[in-house]
């Protein structure tokens, strides 16, 4: 069933706050067995659960739990399930939740799509079994056999083109070599029998995920990661890792590194190096941090010197690093943005950046797959920013929590690439995993020719077309959750709270917490107003601002720039920025600037009075010189309103780059349609240009540290790789401590740890840090008394119990965890958690459990009597004071199970070796352009597999 929009009116006025939609939705739950289908409709008598609560509730309903006995060992030999060994001509096997046939006497073999889903014995949904060592041994076995019999090159034959293969392998029949050994059958094997994990039609999330399964165990499924990027913030601690443990990177021909976060955006004219550049020591000790890792680790990375350099998000997509149909990742939350182009891009925390550094891969459980279809044309005045923040406010911060949205629709087939990746930028703060758009020709177009996008003259492009052509859904693909917007309905949006949700069209009027039904909700909304210095009822377009900012990943790109600078054209020859305002603009990379600059759209900005500024994330947030001052008012193209997000006190009203430049030429906010009038296109006065014509510019890399690198200066050698690890962590059994109550909703992890902490390269130390800004006064630096981390007896709680849902929500810095461990806590209990956040805790020897409201409830009112409570993950219950009873909980068995024995995650993936291997031989046959970087196909070799140590310095520029 599918969610319907109820913004069924048209015009400008009457769109309804955040409050008004959230109390409007309505879901039950369905009667399949089906993951929580529901039935989101508008009315309220349509069940009880909001669709935030529906949402809240993701992390504890995985989509693919799969039981295992509680002693089982992580990689399990004896696993019998479903294998039956040939009799005569036809071996059957189950692997990964597909049947497999091989007919001996035709010598033909196939698999056949099983509905993957079984139900248990306790009545739920289970994936049906996965990888089952003892049948693929016992087939290699058979097949060894067959090949000493001389029937191997029959077989081979057999194999090779008699398999249904995935899409993108249709036109690429793996190479049938002159002699079969095992080790050909081996890479043959797990291509050709890859799972496809859902039945039936698929969704363009579903073919994405199942092109990229390298393994599915015993509750562990690994998937390949084609893209990884990285900055300075969140890999200082994931490099120490690796070094501690003597690993390579993996793949550092699939590994870009750029700084952008903290590094200040004035002009670079005079730039040397970064140790007189950058003024605050923790921000250079940081890029300089990422300056000595690349070059020990051989990685290719934009520095400052570099015109490629820009915010990560930007120069991905910008170079065709970021490619249709690929697995992308990175320490950052907004990796979403590369969904745009039909990839799987999602953030990570440092840990699994490690992770991904040493093993490229990374455990993954499924998410839901949620539709958002946009129809119509938007309204003048409207672009792509408007959209998503209707659409948040719509579903509000926790709605996509648990699920892959795709956006989809005539208006969102309608947009440029660049409006794309602000929507699937922002999905972030929609809850999502990630945001996917299915690549289409405006896609295509606009990855030709880009340094890294496939050749055309080897041929590969014309094949990546094919195969991207392949990735948009099936007809009649299965949606857990489905909205529906008219595009007619979206006005001009922007936030008056301090939270993404809190959103309203600049019509309107700052909502009033008394209307809130949900008493959190209110005190919340009480909160925002008083933090943003607004009253109830107050005419948005009446608000006075401060600042301006123009920039960030959301908004930094060319279009953007463009779009701004239409409605400086349009006020007339002598716009300015109003009186008192400081306005700003930062591209989003040193491309995007050059390109600006050739188009003139510099000039039109600098002679209105805007700052034109070098690329990084800037205002964003502040880890960087450019912030707010206490209480100061921005209009921000930025994608987080979170309070101190853009500096101590600052306050920050999202919107699109045409409404800031609206709200920079008046000083207040504005409807942009009042300066744009009826013709857009009239004001245009942009050269247009090509970003085509700035890729040569770039060559070759201008940025001193690029040139050691080249040169070969460097002497450090990788480290040698050595046996994996496998058990790292304290472990985690029975935890028994004083439980901290809270009551907040959508607990961001800005507040669970403030930007500028985040500047450490430690994972240590930062116990103080942990809802720094509510436990200690901005001012005076002295503890605030009332909040309860400040209590005895919580100051030594080590279990948080929190009534509010979406605990963890925004940023993926591993830093908030890392700080409520360092503070004592090891285990959260919460209504629901953010996907990174609840992902980043097990990486920690930490346990997130979700429990329902009413059982939270419960155990807040015994914290709040400052009683003990003991968790015990063993027996999977929480043990309430005094004898009264215990409350039972779920938690994902294999999840439990590294608890439980302390396992690292890294460890476990590298006795995978063998499959990643395998996965990575039939990617270079089938996507032969994601290997290599550029530089590989000047002539340079394809490093696969993992380095061994250069003696000289491998050349990273192309
Ligand atoms: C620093 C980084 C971890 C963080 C993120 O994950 O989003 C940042 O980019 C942010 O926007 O808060």
């Amino acid at each position: 069933m599918a969610l319907r929009s109820t913004s069924s009116t048209s015009g400008v006025s009457s769109k309804p706050s955040q409050s008004d939609f959230s109390s409007s939705y309505k879901t039950t739950k369905g009667e399949s067995n089906d993951v929580m289908p529901l039935n989101y409709l508008p009315s309220p008598t349509r069940g009880n659960e909001t669709m935030a609560a529906y949402a809240e509730s993701a992390p504890s309903t995985p989509l693919s739990p799969i039981r295992i006995p509680d002693n089982h060992p992580p990689q399990c030999q004896n696993c019998s399930t479903a294998v039956s060994l040939p009799a005569a001509a036809m071996f059957t096997t189950t692997v990964r939740g597909a049947d497999l046939e091989l007919d001996l006497e035709t010598g033909r073999q196939r698999t056949v799509r099983l509905d993957n889903v079984a139900i248990d014995e306790d009545g739920e949904r289970r994936e049906r079994t996965a990888v089952h060592w003892l049948s693929i041994a016992s087939l290699l076995l058979y097949l060894l056999y067959l090949e000493a019999s001389g029937l191997a090159a029959k077989m081979t034959q057999a194999m090779t083109f008699g398999l249904p293969r995935n899409p993108a392998h249709q036109d690429t029949p793996i190479a049938t070599p002159p002699a079969p050994t095992l080790s050909f059958l081996l890479s043959l094997l797990p291509p050709d029998i890859m799972p496809v994990a859902t039945s039936g039609p698929r969704t363009l999330y579903d073919k994405v995920f199942d092109d990229h399964l390298v393994y599915s165990g015993e509750g562990d499924t690994l998937i390949y990661i084609d893209r990884h990027l990285v900055h300075e913030v969140t890999s200082p601690q994931a490099f120490e890792g690796l070094r501690n443990a003597k690993r390579p990177v993996r793949r550092p021909d699939c590994t870009l590194a750029t700084v952008d976060h903290n590094i200040p955006t004035s002009s670079r004219k005079s730039f040397k190096n970064i140790e007189t550049f950058i003024a605050e020591p923790d921000s250079r000790a940081q890029v300089g941090a990422l300056e000595h890792n690349v070059k020990e680790f051989g990685l290719t990375y934009f520095g400052m010197g570099d015109r490629r350099q820009g915010i990560v998000h930007i120069i991905g997509p910008e170079q065709g690093f970021t490619l249709p149909g690929t697995t992308v990742v990175c320490g950052d939350s907004h990796t979403s943005t590369h969904g745009a182009f039909g990839a799987l891009a999602f953030g990570i925390g440092t840990s699994e950046v490690e992770h991904v550094l040493a093993t490229q891969t990374l455990p993954q459980k499924k998410s839901k797959n949620m539709r958002i279809n946009v129809e119509g044309e938007l309204p003048q005045g409207c672009n792509s920013k408007d959209i998503v923040l209707h659409i948040i406010g719509l579903i509000g911060t926790a709605g996509g929590n648990g699920a892959v949205i795709e956006f989809s629709g005539s208006t969102i087939r309608a947009l440029s690439m660049e409006a794309r990746m602000s929507i699937c930028n922002m999905s972030i703060e929609g809850g999502a995993r990630a945001g996917m758009i299915a690549p289409d020709e405006i896609t295509f177009k606009y990855l030709e020719g880009r340094p890294l996008a496939p050749r055309k003259d080897n041929g590969e492009w014309d094949r990546a077309v094919e195969y991207w052509k392949t990735l948009s859904s099936d007809p009649g693909a299965h949606y857990d959750v489905e909205v529906e917007i008219r595009a007619e309905d979206i006005a001009p949006t922007i936030t008056w709270g301090t939270s993404p949700q809190d959103t309203v069209a600049i019509t309107g009027v700052v909502p009033n917490p008394a209307d809130a039904k949900d008493p959190i909700r209110k005190a919340g909304m009480e909160r925002a107003l008083q933090y943003m210095g607004l009253q109830a009822g107050e005419v948005m377009e009446k608000v006075k601002i401060d600042k301006a900012f123009l920039g960030s990943c959301t908004n930094g790109r060319i279009e953007d720039l463009r779009s701004a600078a239409q409605v400086i054209a349009a006020r007339g020859k002598d716009a300015k920025v109003a009186d008192g305002i400081y306005a700003m603009v930062v591209p989003g990379s040193g491309l995007v600037k050059q390109q600006a600059e050739a188009e003139g759209i510099d000039v039109i900005f600098k002679k209105a009075g805007f700052d034109w500024r070098e690329a990084g994330c800037s205002m964003c947030l502040g880890m960087n010189p450019d912030q707010l001052s206490p209480q100061e008012r921005c209009a921000s193209t930025s994608n987080r309103n979170f309070e101190g997000r853009q500096g101590a006190g600052g306050r920050t009203h999202l919107m699109s780059p045409a409404m800031v430049a609206a709200a920079a030429l008046t000083g207040y906010l504005t409807d942009v349609r009042k300066i744009l009038g009826e013709n857009v296109a009239e004001h245009a006065d942009i050269k247009i240009t090509q970003a085509s014509e700035y890729f040569d510019v770039a060559k070759p890399a201008p940025n001193p540290i690029a040139q050691d690198t080249l040169n070969g200066d460097n002497n450090s050698a990788l480290p040698e790789e050595v046996e994996p690890a496998s058990a790292g962590l304290p472990k985690f059994t029975v935890l028994k401590g004083i439980a901290i109550p809270l009551s907040i909703p959508n607990v961001d992890t800005d507040m669970i740890i403030p930007k500028q902490f985040l500047k450490t390269l430690e994972r240590t130390g930062l116990g103080k840090a942990a809802f720094f800004e509510r436990r200690f006064n901005a001012k005076t630096g002295e503890e605030n008394p009332d909040f309860v981390f400040n209590q005895e007896p919580y100051r030594n709680g080590k279990i948080l119990v929190n009534t509010g849902a979406n605990f963890g929500c925004g940023s993926s810095r591993e830093h908030a965890p890392w700080a409520l461990n360092d503070f004592g806590i090891r285990c959260i209990l919460a209504p629901s958690f953010a996907d990174i956040f609840f992902n980043n805790c097990f990486k920690n020897g930490m346990l997130p459990i979700v429990l329902p409201q009413d059982q939270l409830e419960t155990l807040h009112a015994d914290a709040s009597t400052g009683q003990e409570l003991e968790v015990d993950l063993e027996n999977k219950v929480i043990n309430r004071p005094n004898g009264q009873g215990s409350i039972p909980f779920n938690v994902d068995d294999f999840r439990r199970h590294c608890l439980i024995n302390g396992l690292d995650d890294i460890g476990l993936t590298l006795q995978h070796r063998a499959e990643i291997e395998q996965f990575e031989s039939r990617r270079s046959a089938t996507w032969p352009w994601l290997d290599g970087l550029g530089y590989a196909k000047q002539g340079g070799k394809v490093p696969t597999g993992p380095v061994s140590p250069p003696k000289k310095q491998q050349k990273m520029d192309w």
